[in-house]
């Protein structure tokens, strides 16, 4: 019988438990994004590989399914649950570490992480947003990626429906 042992990147995924031991072992700059991901198109793929290269490695927080309850996206999202969103972002070549955050906005998360460069996709002004002025209380910088394909979950679940 063969002995097969799961896939190496299951290794990026990352619980609450473990976050700063392990964030502490992450090269700096360290970049940190959020999101939902909930169907994972290329906008997506691109994205955080444009983020990743902003510095030396790239830690995802993903909003727990209750989170993203919260969000006001519909009741039926999101489509895939929560364990699922974070492997398949820990799958990613670009991203080194994939973490849950159960709140409405991960400024927490953030806190704990201290990252040196935020960043979100160019469909968010980030000057507003609270996450920028958090991580630019201890120096870092906050930037917004621009779409390079316009892609999104909500149209792809609109053209499966219709
Ligand atoms: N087409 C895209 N190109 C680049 N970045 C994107 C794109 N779509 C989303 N992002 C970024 O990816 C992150 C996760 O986005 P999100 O999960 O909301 O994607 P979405 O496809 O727009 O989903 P939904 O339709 O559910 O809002 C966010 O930081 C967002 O700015
Ligand atoms: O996938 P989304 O909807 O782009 O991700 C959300 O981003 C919000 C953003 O950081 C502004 O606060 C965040 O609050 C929310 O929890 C989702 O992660």
């Amino acid at each position: 019988m063969s002995s097969l042992l799961p896939p190496s990147f299951e290794t990026k995924v990352c619980s609450q438990e473990q976050l700063v031991e392990r964030i502490a072992k992450l090269p700096r700059p360290l970049v940190f994004t959020n999101g939902v991901f909930d169907i994972l198109h290329r906008g997506h793929a691109s994205y955080l590989a444009q983020a990743r290269a902003l510095g030396a490695s790239l830690v995802v927080g993903v909003n727990s399914d209750t989170s993203v309850k919260m969000l006001g996206k519909g009741d039926d999202r999101p489509i895939n649950s929560e364990a699922d969103r974070q492997a398949l972002l820990a799958a990613l070549e670009s991203v080194d570490m994939a973490v849950l955050f159960t709140e409405q906005t991960p400024v927490n998360l953030i806190e704990k992480i201290r990252p040196d460069i935020y960043v979100k996709g160019g469909d968010y002004e980030i000057d507003t947003l609270a996450e920028t002025h958090l991580v630019k209380t201890w120096g870092g910088k906050a930037i917004a990626i621009p779409f390079l394909y316009e892609r999104s979950t909500t149209t792809l679940l609109g053209k499966i429906r219709s």
